[in-house]
This record gives structure tokens, C-alpha cells and sequence, in this order.
């Protein structure tokens, strides 16, 4: 049986163990991957670490999964996740890119200063929902800033339902407004432009004696010396901070559903237009129109759903587009080298 209280402190949760059969809980080792790199999951088990060199026939794995070892530290099977960030393009499976999973919460993190635009959380609200995270707006600066509730009010009027956190992101008994996401075994990430304060934040919730890039030193299968980059960090509140490089370039491809949700007053709306295929812009009966000349909907936020709808196409297009051009430079090479060899 495995040291169960370990295993929560990893994150685990009932959605996990009901995908256990009887006999894989009392003998197998349930681990979570903490790091990944180029042919290599590293795996944190109630036992201790593990790297799994990924072999032909394995799925693929993100930042996050949890998955099962036999005794011996093989890798059984993949369990399936509760949220996933990935990075896609349209139609195509080969091409999505994983790149975490099992998030309880993501912090989508502004500040409060000319910098703050609600457009551009709007688009990572459509990530989280794309992946199916909960997700908080962290609003940082509140030191500096001498009107926060205008900010927390415009949150408000966007999405009343959002949860909304006003902190300075260098005091720590600010940042404890955030504790009840950060509690054991909860496994949190963030998003957010540059300069918003998210290493701030990060660096105030790890405390000041942990280093941000603590990596990890393991023996490899040839016995050399090995180091990678951890992406997921133990808080001293017990939370999980995943923090992979990947999150930081999500891009908005492929997330039709995400944006959906994002806006669901829109499409709530758009289902009572007269025309089934209504774009919204002059049609007679359009209730979307209606809607924003009597101060119900605010067009920026027509706008802004029209343009990460076209933004999540047009980037899933090109996407598919640039590995498909792979593909074909590939094949060409392939057959050139081919063609020189049969010469000699
Ligand atoms: N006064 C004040 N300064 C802050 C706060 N949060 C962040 N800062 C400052 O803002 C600057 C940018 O913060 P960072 O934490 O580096 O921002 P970031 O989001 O991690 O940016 P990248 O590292 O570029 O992704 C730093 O100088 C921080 O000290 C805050 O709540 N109050
Ligand atoms: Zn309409």
C-alpha cells in the first residue's frame, strides 16, 4: 500500500485512485512528473525520485501527470487528467504540445497600472478555460496604486462570477490573501505579460530561503551526472507551484471551446439573433447588437471576443501549416539523400 498521506501532499486526489484497480493500489507506485525533457520524464513517487526514459508505444506525457510504476519503477500506464495546457493546431493530434496538467488553479496575474488591459486577461482566461483550470485574477501593485478598487471594479463588471485578489506581491502577509489556493496538495501555475510580478509573487510564496531554480542532480541510466530544471515546486504552505517555461508561451491556438466559455454571455446571446449564422455586425434581429446599445454588453467585449476567435484560428492554421512544411522538407531530404546514394 502506498504512504498515502505522501501521496496527497503530491496532489493526489479521488479522481486519480478511482482509475486504480484494487491490485495496482496495493502494489504499484504512484508517482508524478515533475520535470520532463527531451526523452527523459522525471517522476516523484511517495518513494522517492525516478527518471523514465520515454520508449516507442509510451504517451505522451506533460508536466504534472500522474502515472503508475510496477515495483521495479516501469511505467504501467498514463492516468487520465483533470486540466491540461497544451499548445495545438487545428485537426492534426501529432501536433499538440503538452505542456502541464493537473492544475487546480491558475493565477492570471495584472497590475494595477497603466499596464493593466482587459483584453489581454480576457486571453488568458480563454487558456484557462481551454484547459480547464479555475482561474484567479491576482492583481499586483496594490502599494503603488492609489485607486485599486477601479480595477477590482472593472474585473467585476467583465465577469461577476471571477474570483478577484488585490496584493502587493512583495509583502508577505499581503500574499496570504492567496493561502486558500495554495493549500497542501493543491497545485497551482501562473500567467501573465511580463513585468506584472510573477517571479515577485512566485519568490514571496516560496519564501526567502528557497531558491526559485532549484534543480534536480540525478545519476542517469549510464551513470552520469544529470541536470534539469524542476518545474514543480513544493510552497512551505503545502501548495504545488507549477512552473514550466512552456506556460509562458502559450499562444491562443486552437481554443475555440476556451474563448467560448470565456464570453458565455455572447454566445448566450447570439442564440436569440434571428439568423442562425449572425455575425453580429448588421443583420436585423440581432440580439448581440441589441444587447450592447442597451448597455447590457460591452462592445469591447464584442470586439475582443471576435478578434481571439479569428487569433485562435488563424494561429491553429499557421501552426499546422509550419509542420506540415516540415514534414514535406523532410520527405525531400529523405529522398535526396536516397537518390545520392544510389548513385555512388
Ligand atoms: N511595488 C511593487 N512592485 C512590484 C510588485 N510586484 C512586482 N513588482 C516589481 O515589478 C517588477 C517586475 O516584477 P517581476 O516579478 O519581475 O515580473 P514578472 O511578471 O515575473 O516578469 P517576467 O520575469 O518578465 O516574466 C520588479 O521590479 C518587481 O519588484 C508589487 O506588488 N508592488
Ligand atoms: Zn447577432
Amino acid at each position: 500500500m502506498p504512504d498515502v498521506s505522501a501521496l496527497i501532499q503530491l496532489g493526489w486526489k479521488p479522481y486519480y485512485q478511482q482509475q486504480l484497480t484494487l491490485e495496482e493500489w496495493e502494489s504499484a507506485t504512484m508517482g508524478r512528473v515533475i520535470s520532463q525533457e527531451r526523452g527523459v520524464i522525471h517522476v516523484q513517487t511517495s518513494e522517492g525520485r525516478r527518471s523514465i526514459h520515454i520508449s516507442k508505444g509510451m504517451p505522451a506525457f506533460a508536466v504534472g501527470d500522474w502515472v503508475v510504476l510496477d515495483a521495479s519503477g516501469k511505467f504501467i500506464r498514463l492516468l487520465e487528467r483533470l486540466s491540461l495546457f497544451s499548445r495545438k493546431a487545428a485537426g492534426t493530434k501529432v501536433s499538440t504540445q503538452l505542456i502541464a496538467s493537473n492544475i487546480d488553479t491558475v493565477f492570471i496575474v495584472s497590475s494595477m497600472n497603466q499596464d493593466f488591459n482587459l483584453n489581454r486577461i480576457e486571453r488568458y482566461l480563454a487558456l484557462a478555460n481551454e484547459a480547464g483550470v479555475e482561474p484567479v485574477i491576482i492583481l499586483t501593485k496594490l502599494d503603488t496604486c492609489e485607486d485599486p478598487d477601479q480595477y477590482i471594479e472593472q474585473i467585476n463588471a467583465m465577469d461577476r462570477f471571477l474570483e478577484t485578489v488585490a496584493v502587493n506581491s512583495l509583502d508577505s502577509d499581503s500574499v496570504r490573501k492567496l493561502d486558500a489556493w495554495c493549500a497542501e496538495g493543491k497545485t497551482l501555475a501562473f500567467l501573465g505579460s511580463s513585468g506584472v510580478g510573477k517571479s515577485t509573487l512566485i519568490n514571496t510564496l516560496l519564501g526567502e530561503h528557497v531558491q526559485h531554480t532549484s534543480s534536480i542532480r540525478e545519476d542517469d541510466a549510464k551513470g552520469r551526472h544529470a541536470t534539469t530544471s524542476r518545474s514543480i515546486h513544493m510552497l512551505p504552505s503545502g501548495g504545488l507551484l507549477l512552473d514550466t517555461p512552456g506556460m509562458r508561451e502559450l499562444q491562443l491556438a486552437g481554443c475555440e471551446q476556451g474563448v467560448d466559455e470565456t464570453f458565455r454571455e455572447i454566445g448566450e446571446l447570439a442564440g436569440q439573433c434571428r439568423f442562425k449564422n449572425c455575425q453580429h455586425e448588421n443583420e436585423p434581429g440581432c440580439a448581440v447588437r441589441a444587447a450592447i446599445e442597451s448597455g447590457d454588453l460591452d462592445g469591447r467585449r464584442l470586439a475582443n471576443y471576435l478578434k481571439l476567435m479569428k487569433e485562435q484560428e488563424l494561429n491553429a492554421a499557421t501552426l499546422a501549416e509550419k509542420r506540415a512544411k516540415e514534414r514535406e522538407f523532410g520527405r525531400y531530404i529523405h529522398a535526396y539523400k536516397k537518390s545520392k546514394s544510389g548513385k555512388k
